[in-house]
């Protein structure tokens, strides 16, 4: 399809499917053996709808070990998520990035086809993008493929090892670029050059969505549209107080909340926070089995399970 084929209709649903609040970015459920398990997303679904009030999930990114499945599994992954989203969740943003353009094109096109509700792609980071024109047309070539879907960048510089472009930079023009460009994913603890992109583009009225979760309220403050983040699988539902406090001014109690949970964060980030403990953690709060990691991530002990889930628990995380 091509970029013409676009009609008002596909742009006014653009607007009316603007992402706002909290996105849990999914992990992938896998069994023993280390086959995806796609038996226990229906109950994934009701957990974050019910007890955490998630209504938006991120599906085959860095939580969901996205770069680590085959191309089918995660299309498997992406219908999955889309059937049993349907008449639960607000919208499913599917994840297609890949280090191979046409893979990342195939798997941007069956987005489209099982209609999920945007697509967001991150910086190929083996053969990196030598500048910002680089990236703009590799971007430029996936979202084609998905001509009537929203696209969202994901910028995540610290996993790429794309260090040197700037957010506020590849913004420029970017519409004329990508029609279907909607916002950015932004995983970096930089709040000058969110705070800029916030600023510089307000009238562009693209979506700004915060990645770092230990940080989220610095970012609200910088008028952050919303979240994506793997701790929202757990602690949503703190988070979406934190949230509401902040929306009724109420910044002490707002503060107050983001340092609780940054008590947990400072622990698991000093003593090891990867998908493994992310799958463990969401084990225990969800009481469904999410399996371990894929190679080369690794399963967390369950002696460090035992301390994070005690210290989650007096915090009264969990
Ligand atoms: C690198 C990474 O996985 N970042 C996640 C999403 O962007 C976050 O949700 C973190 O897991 C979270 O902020 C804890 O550091
Ligand atoms: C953390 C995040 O947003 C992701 O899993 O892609």
């Amino acid at each position: 399809m091509e970029w013409s084929t676009r009609s008002n209709a596909a742009e006014s649903s653009m607007e009316s499917s603007k992402i706002r609040g909290l996105v849990a970015a999914t992990v992938t459920p896998m069994k023993e053996n280390g086959e995806i398990n796609l038996s226990v997303i229906g109950k994934y679904v009701d957990y974050l709808l019910n007890v955490q009030g998630v209504r938006i999930v991120f599906v085959n990114g860095t939580t969901a070990e996205g770069l680590s499945l085959t191309t089918e599994e995660r299309k498997q992954l992406a219908e999955e998520w889309v059937k049993q989203a349907v008449g639960k969740l607000d919208q499913v943003i599917v994840h297609v990035g890949s280090l191979c353009l046409k893979e990342a094109q195939e798997l941007a096109a069956h987005a489209a086809e099982i209609k999920a509700g945007a697509i967001s792609v991150v910086a190929p980071s083996f053969l990196k993008p030598p500048n910002k024109d680089a990236l703009i047309s590799f971007l430029r070539e996936v979202a084609a493929a998905a001509p009537s879907v929203p696209f969202y960048y994901y910028h995540i510089p610290k996993l790429t090892g794309i260090t040197t472009i700037r957010m506020e930079d590849l913004l420029v023009g970017i519409k004329s670029k990508i029609p279907t460009f909607q916002g950015v994913k932004f995983s970096d603890t930089d709040l000058l050059d969110f705070g800029q992109c916030v600023h510089k583009y307000e009238s562009e009225k693209f979506t700004f969505l915060y990645g770092v979760d230990e940080q989220l309220l610095g970012a609200l403050a910088m008028g952050a549209h919303g979240a994506i983040g793997s701790t929202y699988n757990y602690i949503g539902k703190t988070t979406n107080d934190m949230l509401a406090a902040f929306k009724s001014k109420d910044f002490e109690k707002a503060r107050k909340i983001q340092c609780l949970m940054q008590e947990f964060f400072s622990y698991v980030i000093s003593h090891g926070f990867m998908v493994g403990e992310t799958k463990a953690i969401m084990s225990v709060a969800s009481n469904i089995p999410m399996g371990p990691p894929r190679l080369p991530l690794q399963e967390t002990s369950n002696e460090y399970l035992t301390q994070i889930i005690v210290l989650m628990k007096s915090l009264g995380l969990l």
